[in-house]
């Protein structure tokens, strides 16, 4: 790692497992996109922000891959917003459960011939040439571990120019604002109408599942890499998007 403030060593080297029962699969699926909607703040205002800035960086005939693409939500809403721009996009994604929602989706919205899904892990992602990834909510389930490989792999494979764009949920180095900033995550769950059993079913849920890092330990990630410069670009309380350039 070079100069770069890093996650703490315990935490970049958790080498707890992901549960097995833990999966993105048929059951989560079928209540996927109500449950992103409902719970990640500003999700639509994000995907249109996504769109902004691909707009102004993508030429024609560049390719756009999706990293944890899910049920094709974002990328759907993507492909709306590019309308008419001669793009390729990409959805990729280790859930075929997500991925065949994701095509019926596609179908319903007429995006069947200009969107392709495709069941890939992305940390051994190859897809050199790529003009952006947007990795948005995907990162904080892959370990930790894993996290520097794929920045890595992921600067690699973008052409020069090239964009990733990245949202996540995050934490506090600060002890007590991290606290009062779930609070207030959590009281916007309530307000989009989350019981108290739900918000705390899904925290025991996505206990080691999920786990996020700082703004800043998400900055010197990339920045590590080799992306310059690494700047946020939205931030809600502990949801934060950033984008990292590849430089030209
Ligand atoms: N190693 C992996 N390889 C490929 N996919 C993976 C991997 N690990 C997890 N996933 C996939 O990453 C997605 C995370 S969801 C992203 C939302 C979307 N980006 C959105 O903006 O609507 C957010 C959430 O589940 O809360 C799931 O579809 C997993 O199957
Ligand atoms: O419900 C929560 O506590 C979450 O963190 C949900 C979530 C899921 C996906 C992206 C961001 C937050």
């Amino acid at each position: 790692m070079s100069s770069f403030s890093s996650p703490p060593a315990d935490r970049l080297y958790r080498t707890d497992t992901v549960p097995e029962d833990f999966a993105f699969s048929d059951r989560v699926v079928e209540v996927f996109d109500d449950m992103l909607d409902r719970s990640v703040p500003f999700y639509q205002e994000v995907i249109k922000a996504t769109a902004h800035l691909l707009r102004r960086h993508l030429q024609p005939g560049d390719t756009v891959c999706d990293l944890g693409c899910s049920t094709g939500a974002s990328l759907i809403q993507i492909a709306r917003l590019l309308e008419g721009r001669d793009l390729r996009l990409v959805g990729i994604d280790s859930s075929p459960a997500m991925l065949e929602k994701a095509r019926l989706k596609a179908e319903m919205y007429g995006r069947q011939h200009t969107i392709d899904f495709c069941l890939e892990d992305i940390t051994r992602i190859q897809r050199p040439g790529t003009a952006a990834f947007v990795v948005n909510y995907t990162l904080q389930f892959i370990r930790p571990l894993l996290r520097p490989a794929l920045a890595e792999r992921l600067f690699a494979n973008l052409r020069p120019g090239g964009l990733l764009i990245v949202s996540e949920k995050t934490i506090l180095p600060d002890g007590r604002l991290n606290r009062s900033f779930i609070d207030i995550y959590h009281d916007l769950k309530r307000e989009r109408g989350y019981s108290e059993l739900e918000i705390a079913r899904k925290r025991e849920a996505l206990e080691n599942i999920l786990i996020p890092f700082s703004v800043e330990e998400n900055i010197a990630l990339f920045a590590n890499a080799g992306f310059q410069p690494v700047t946020p670009f939205f931030q809600w309380f502990n949801f934060c998007s950033l984008v990292a350039c590849k430089p030209a």
